[in-house]
């Protein structure tokens, strides 16, 4: 079991990343050894978060120059390490195809886009290796800490919102997608606000404080299943309570818990005051583009005033370029990621079989719907800024103005 997505060697100069596709089956990590290693374990989704993806994008570019100048390896990539603008023109080409790998996420972009900018200060080939790792490591570092920002911001937001209610006793929150330690560098954006107010309710004891969080409920995020699959990985391995539900319960289950409704067996009663999720952009305006499912919670969330709706990001996901959410392209997947789903094969009782002797599980992919058909695969929606409620950072948490604006600035 591990929490690691990423592994980098300071010293070796080594990168390998957790692949996801196999997460809860079976724990490998794969080898990362150049900006087309990258490319491919993002785009394959092996490695998956707007921040990891960034992180792990801008540790590839530092591998592949690492063999490059240090080893003279990968010489089929013609870079010419004798002539710095050519190779300046060189890394170009390859950052622009690294960025391309996914495009919504604006942290990959960003993290490029920052290393275009160490590229142009460089006099020298070594000074433009150094200042790239040294960016490099200070991102996955920086992440980290912001995430750790974010999970206190969000408390504070969220017991300040609780305290302008007078509400008291126990209360759930509801997630969507992966938003943890698999998707960033560790602790997490909106599952890291949920493990900070886990340590405090679990810190300050139920019947000390005055409001508390008891259950979390992760929507197991269809068709990647980035909720099933990761998000309840995590919140098992943190032990922290929950249940998983589908993507398609989530209004009938606020509406039973609003409603009291002891007769439909809920998990728990502890009523849903917060619908926390992640980002892949968020722009100007407080526009939000997350996981497919994200604009329906929102709307269901606009419904109840009880339930306030927040986006958790670090300032690397927001982009203060495009003013709309109109503006965030959105993209589309592969069909065969909806027709079919990978799980670790059952056998006649129900028990997970085992491949081998090293007790590996037996992984199957299955259709789940006919071949040759229409399908439509968006990885993201875009939650207009009039359906949240705060944006979280590392920096602060943000409310709407009397005239329902955001203001997105640095
Ligand atoms: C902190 S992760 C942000 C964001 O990234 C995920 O997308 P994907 O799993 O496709 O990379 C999801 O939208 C998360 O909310």
């Amino acid at each position: 079991m591990s929490l690691e997505a990423i592994k980098f060697d300071k010293s070796d100069i080594k990168l390998s990343i957790l692949d996801q596709l196999l997460i809860p089956y079976q724990t490998k990590y794969v080898d990362v050894k150049s900006i087309g290693d990258g490319y491919d374990v993002i785009k394959k989704m092996q490695v998956r978060g707007a921040p990891a993806i960034a992180i792990v994008g801008c540790f590839s570019v530092v591998v592949e120059l690492y063999r490059i100048i240090e080893l003279g390896e990968l010489t089929s990539l013609r870079y010419n390490i004798q002539d710095l603008e050519e190779l300046k023109e060189r890394l170009t080409q390859r950052l622009d195809f690294l960025i391309s790998s996914r495009p919504t996420a604006v942290n990959l972009l960003n993290g490029c886009n920052e290393i275009k900018e160490l590229m142009v200060k460089a006099s020298s080939v070594r000074e433009l290796y150094n200042s790239i790792k040294e960016f490099s490591v200070k991102l996955f570092e920086d992440d980290l800490v912001n995430n750790k920002r974010i999970g206190d911001n969000g408390c504070d937001y969220i017991f300040n919102e609780l305290s302008k209610e007078n509400f008291k006793g126990e209360f759930s929150v509801l997630t969507i997608c992966n938003t943890g330690s698999l998707a960033t560098s560790g602790h997490g954006t909106a599952l890291g606000i949920v493990r900070s107010l886990w340590a405090r309710s679990k810190l300050s004891g139920a019947e000390s404080s005055e409001s508390w969080l008891s259950h979390v409920y992760a929507c197991e995020t269809r068709p990647y299943n980035q909720g099933s699959r990761l998000t309840a990985y995590e919140l098992d391995y943190e032990k922290i309570p929950f249940s998983l539900i589908t993507d398609n319960m989530v209004s009938f289950l606020v509406d039973s818990l609003v409603n009291e409704r002891k007769d439909r067996g809920l998990p728990s009663l502890a009523p849903i005051k917060f619908i926390i999720v992640g980002a892949d952009r968020i722009v100007k305006n407080g526009d939000l583009a997350n996981k497919i499912g994200t604009f329906q919670l929102s709307l269901i969330a606009s419904q109840y005033p009880s339930i306030k709706f927040i986006g958790a990001a670090p300032w690397t996901t927001i982009d203060l370029n495009k003013d709309s959410g109109d503006e965030i392209v959105i993209e589309q997947r592969p069909a065969n990621e909806l027709t079919s789903v990978m799980g670790g094969e059952l056998d006649e009782t129900g028990t997970v079989l085992q491949k081998d002797a090293s007790s590996k599980i037996k992984l199957t992919k299955v259709k789940l719907a006919p071949m040759d058909i229409s399908v439509w695969n968006p990885a993201f929606d875009v939650t207009p800024h009039k359906f949240i409620d705060s944006i979280v950072t590392e920096e602060s948490y943000l409310t709407k103005d009397s005239q329902g604006s955001f203001t997105l600035a640095r």
